[in-house]
């Protein structure tokens, strides 16, 4: 092929100036058969370029390089990444015709590229193996600086990013259509880079040959052309550190929390506060705010509640206490979100709101007396509840929360400000977290009570429940009211689960205090799950058993000191302690009887506590028993050996005295 190589030597007609590097292709100069024509007066500056090993002719065996074909063309064939190589050869020879429609051309692995680089200067792949190909650029220095300045929408990363997306798929290329062929191998990727990419990366200009280039800070290899030897320094960052992939647009959930996020510490969200947010007071020892125990206030009645929580709690207290008022119920319990506390108020306001959907509207009084803007009475925070510095405050609150899109529109959330008539009752009466201004106690929720039966085994605990439930649930005067009845162990369903566990007897060799952890894991369940949410909505919960149960089985019966469970106690019940405990107290032989009867006719076999021995149930009975001497204001001793139309009739009477706001009436309780 000797006849072929003088004139693919001397370039392709539709490749000038190229050759190709490393190719085993007839024309091999090496060799000696090649013509030496081109070898001199193609490279830059008149170099004599053809000498280096393994710098053979661009186009030999090419189909549109004349009649003579190449001996390898089939075993490129059967090789994917030199097939695509070979016809992103093909691409360049076809490339003046493209370059004149201003397509895009394929590099080496099959990528597009835009035509400016990959005319003249792209071909350089640069390792130098054995049967790889190269492509040098043996045209005039100056000729090569020309065609490597790429235009100026070009020149960016990102644009050449996107120049590699729009290659991808099937591209008509010279009239033929190639498939895509992907980088093989991360390598080829640095590989495949065009040298505008190389000066980029190397800080030199495109030109490449004036001061500033590679050369300047490598003892340049005068051999090498100007750009091959950017390639190869390049390539070594290339390989080290590949071009950044595009970072995906941030998730808007995520660009919310990053807002969030830019709150100073200390600083929470106020959704009800249109205002913001706020800070809570330092701690004396710089604690944080959630870690400090929350003070007291008023009574322990009021701290079990949570009303600790509530800015107007000594205000609704004090309601309380002269009876005209509502207690507020389950805003304790630190795991459950505000949101839930919220949720649960409205509910309440929603159901106490007169009939028609009517809401309490400004009177003159509002407005006298610190009324916001356009006449609404101010409400939010109790600053702006009175005079005119405090109107103008709010104002200029509102509108800075027009020119903030950040903030949340006034009611965007179906949220309501209930605002009852007449003089504002207490502006202290702002409920962290919820939307209640200025509403009077019984708007904010509904009152429920959280009572407990304890009793030895067969008592009449289940009995009495269901019998107090019916009598609840008949409501005051103002109408019916939830009650929600459970037990314990159990009444959520992962505390089911440790109930089933725990009665097998499965804990039993482990000991009373293993005993008593799987009682305290239910609980703490159950109160998560049903009690507090239920006390929250308002409810009346009545529950089988409950913490003095565990004091009474693990504790007295079972041996275990009473600080232990008390410490216990103290962690997992919290504030949430029952209003009342109606212990049903009998003989322990009476109560086994009816259970072991009641246990037959449901075929069920005692269970692990039931088949004790009659004297631990003689101490379980001595426990409840010094438990209500022991707390004679929560605790209240039943007889549960009368018929159960009695027991039911003195617990209700139980109930009516100590919370008389749950009875339905005096003469139902009578
Ligand atoms: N006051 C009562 N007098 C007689 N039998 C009763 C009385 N109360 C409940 N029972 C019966 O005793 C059995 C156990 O009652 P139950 O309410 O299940 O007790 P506990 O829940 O305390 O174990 C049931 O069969 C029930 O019908
Ligand atoms: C709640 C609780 C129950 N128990 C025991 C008492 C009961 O025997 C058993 C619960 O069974 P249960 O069937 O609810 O009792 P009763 O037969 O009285 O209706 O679990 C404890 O030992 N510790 C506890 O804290």
């Amino acid at each position: 092929m000797g006849a072929s190589g003088t004139a693919e030597c001397g370039g392709s007609p539709g490749r000038p100036g190229f050759r190709a590097v490393g190719d085993a292709c007839e024309s091999d100069h090496r060799s000696g058969q090649g013509a030496d024509a081109p070898r001199r007066g193609h490279g830059p500056r008149g170099r004599p370029r053809d000498h280096r090993r393994g710098v053979r002719c661009l186009g030999a065996g090419l189909p549109d390089a004349g009649p003579a074909r190449h001996p390898d063309r089939r075993r490129y064939r059967r090789d994917p990444v030199r097939e695509g190589r070979r016809r992103a050869v093909l691409a360049g020879q076809h490339g003046q015709a493209d370059d004149r429609r201003g397509a895009l051309r394929r590099d080496a692995q099959g990528q597009a590229r835009p035509r400016h680089r990959v005319h003249d200067q792209r071909e350089c792949l640069a390792p130098r193996r054995r049967g790889r190909r190269r492509l040098v650029d043996v045209r005039p220095a100056q000729q090569q600086g020309e065609a490597a300045r790429p235009p100026a929408r070009h020149r960016g990363p990102v644009r050449q990013r996107r120049g590699d997306r729009r290659g991808r798929g099937r591209r008509r290329h010279g009239g033929q259509f190639f498939p895509d062929h992907e980088p093989a191998r991360e390598g080829d990727r640095a590989r495949a880079l065009d040298l505008p990419q190389c000066h980029r990366l190397l800080g030199a200009r495109p030109e490449g040959h004036g001061p500033g280039h590679g050369e300047a800070r490598h003892p340049p290899d005068r051999d090498l052309p100007g750009e091959l030897q950017a390639l190869f320094r390049a390539r070594v960052h290339l390989e080290q550190d590949p071009p950044a992939e595009p970072q995906p647009a941030p998730h808007p959930r995520h660009r919310r929390r990053r807002a969030e996020d830019r709150l100073p510490r200390g600083i929470r969200l106020r959704p009800d506060r249109l205002g913001g947010a706020e800070r809570p007071a330092p701690g004396p020892g710089g604690e944080r705010p959630q870690d400090r125990p929350r003070p007291r206030r008023g009574s322990p009645q009021a701290d079990r509640v949570g009303l600790s929580r509530l800015r107007g709690a000594p205000d609704l207290q004090r309601r309380r206490d002269r009876g005209g008022g509502r207690d507020l119920r389950g805003r304790e319990g630190p795991g459950r979100p505000r949101h839930q506390e919220a949720g649960a108020l409205d509910a309440a306001a929603r159901q106490r709101r007169p009939a028609g959907g009517a809401r309490y509207l400004p009177g003159p009084a509002d407005r006298a007396g610190g009324g916001g803007p356009r006449g609404r009475p101010a409400q939010g925070h109790p600053r702006r509840a009175g005079g005119a510095r405090h109107a103008a405050l709010h104002r200029r609150g509102r509108a800075r929360r027009h020119h903030d899109p950040a903030r949340p529109r006034r009611g965007a959330r179906g949220r309501h400000r209930l605002v009852p008539p007449g003089p504002q009752p207490d502006h202290q009466q702002v409920v962290t977290g919820t939307i209640v201004t200025g509403a009077p106690a019984e708007v904010l929720a509904r009152p429920g009570g959280f009572i407990t039966f304890e009793g030895g085994e067969g008592a009449g605990k289940s009995t009495q429940i269901t019998r107090l439930a019916a009598w609840l649930r008949a409501g005051p005067d103002r109408g019916p009211r939830e009650v929600v009845t459970t037990r314990e162990p159990g009444g959520s369903p992962r505390a089911e689960r440790i109930r089933a566990a725990v009665l097998s007897g499965i804990a039993k060799p482990h000991g009373p205090f293993a005993e008593a952890l799987m009682f305290a894991a239910a609980r703490l369940d159950h109160l998560a799950t049903l009690i507090r949410p239920s006390l929250a909505r308002g409810a009346v919960v009545l529950c089988d058993r409950f913490s003095d149960s565990t004091r009474a089985y693990q504790g007295a019966a079972g041996g275990l000191e009473p600080e232990t469970l008390a410490a216990l106690e103290r962690v997992v019940v919290g504030p949430t302690r029952p209003d009342l405990t109606l212990i049903l107290d009998l003989p322990p032989e009476i109560g086994l009887a009816r259970a072991r009867q009641r246990d037959r006719a449901a075929a069920v076999t005692p269970d692990r506590f039931e088949a004790e021995a009659l004297e631990f149930h003689q101490r379980l009975r001595a426990a409840f028993r010094a438990i209500a001497e022991a707390e004679p204001g929560r605790c209240v001793v039943i007889d549960a050996q009368a018929p159960p139309d009695a027991v039911a009739q003195a617990v209700r009477a139980a109930v009516a005295a100590r919370l008389p706001h749950l009875a339905p009436g005096v003469s139902d309780a009578a």
